[in-house]
């Protein structure tokens, strides 16, 4: 017999306790812009999601797309600044910010899973109020930090085998429309559900200290030393930020990975071996 069949059985075969402790759970895997790469990339995490829920998880995806808000900032001739990693957001920025995350990127995931036979409903937080935000800071312009969070449609969504793609975008209690870091969003809406895990995917392999070496194991204490320290720096701080916050608000686990890898999900969830930075309650 073919040597591949047989080590693909017995990959198979050793998956089964992952498998088990997955059941039911809720997984909530955080796409960010920088992650998403080809097409042929998104195909294999779209594949890796939908195969997710085939054996029982309740996959939820929310995505960035930051690099593709710049793209089409630039295309008008508009610019804009960082602090902190959250981008300065006035009001012709905000109507862009929409129109990318909620219809050019989500509907990009919504089709990816699908084509690959999940049923993927693209939606913000505005949907059934899923994420009603405040202002973070007026310095910032629009940009929201999640105040109150209605997850229930997300489980009416699971009861029906649906996965959720959502887009950062937050309501805000007097109409207004909200930028929500990505990864900011993933974390309220883990910490909402009470998920099991919270995937962060992104460009690098995890958390590297001063030396780039990845830490594959990360405490509280170590982030707030390292960010001081200015190891943990621009994108990496509202990952770090949110890790935290999740784990406070009663996500399990959080995990800082690379989403380009291949299968990195799969990796994971379904073997020993893991991927990326592993952050729990300490
Ligand atoms: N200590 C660190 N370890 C790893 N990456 C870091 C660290 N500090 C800053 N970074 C930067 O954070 C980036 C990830 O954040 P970001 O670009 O916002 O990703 P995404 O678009 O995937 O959300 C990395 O590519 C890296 O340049
Ligand atoms: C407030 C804020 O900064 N919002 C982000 C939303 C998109 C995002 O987070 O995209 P990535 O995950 O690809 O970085 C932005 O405007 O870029």
């Amino acid at each position: 017999m073919n040597r591949d069949w047989i080590a693909t059985a017995a990959t198979l075969s050793s998956a089964l306790p992952y498998l088990q402790r997955y059941d039911d759970a809720i997984v909530v895997i955080k796409l960010g812009g920088h992650a998403m790469g080809s097409d042929e990339a998104m195909e294999s995490f779209a594949r890796d999601v939908v195969l997710m829920r085939q054996v029982g998880v309740n996959p939820v995806i929310v995505h960035g797309g930051g690099p593709m808000i710049n793209a089409m900032l630039d295309k008008l001739g508009a610019k804009s600044e960082f602090v902190n990693g959250k981008r300065v957001t006035d009001q012709l920025t905000v109507e862009v910010v929409e129109m990318v995350l909620s219809g050019l990127v989500n509907k990009r995931i919504v089709q990816a899973v699908n084509r690959q036979g999940g049923k993927a409903v693209g939606l913000s937080g505005k949907d059934a109020n899923l994420m009603v935000c405040d202002q973070t800071d007026p310095a910032l312009g629009f940009v929201g930090t999640p105040a109150e969070m209605n997850p229930t449609i997300l489980r009416d969504l699971f009861a029906h085998d649906i996965i959720p793609v959502i887009a950062p975008i937050g309501a805000g209690r007097n109409g207004e429309t909200f930028n929500v870091n990505g990864d900011t969003a993933a974390g309220a809406i883990a910490a909402g559900l009470k998920a099991d895990r919270l995937l962060l995917l992104t460009d690098v392999s995890g958390v590297k200290n001063a030396a780039g070496e990845v830490l594959t194991e990360l405490t509280a204490a170590q982030i707030k030393e390292m960010t001081e320290e200015g190891v943990i720096a621009g994108g990496m701080i509202p990952k770090t930020e949110t890790a935290l916050d999740a784990i406070e608000g009663g996500v399990r686990a959080v995990v800082i990975l690379d989403g380009r890898a291949p299968n990195a999900v799969l990796l994971e969830l379904f073997t020993e071996h893991g991927a990326g930075s592993l952050i729990r309650k300490g």
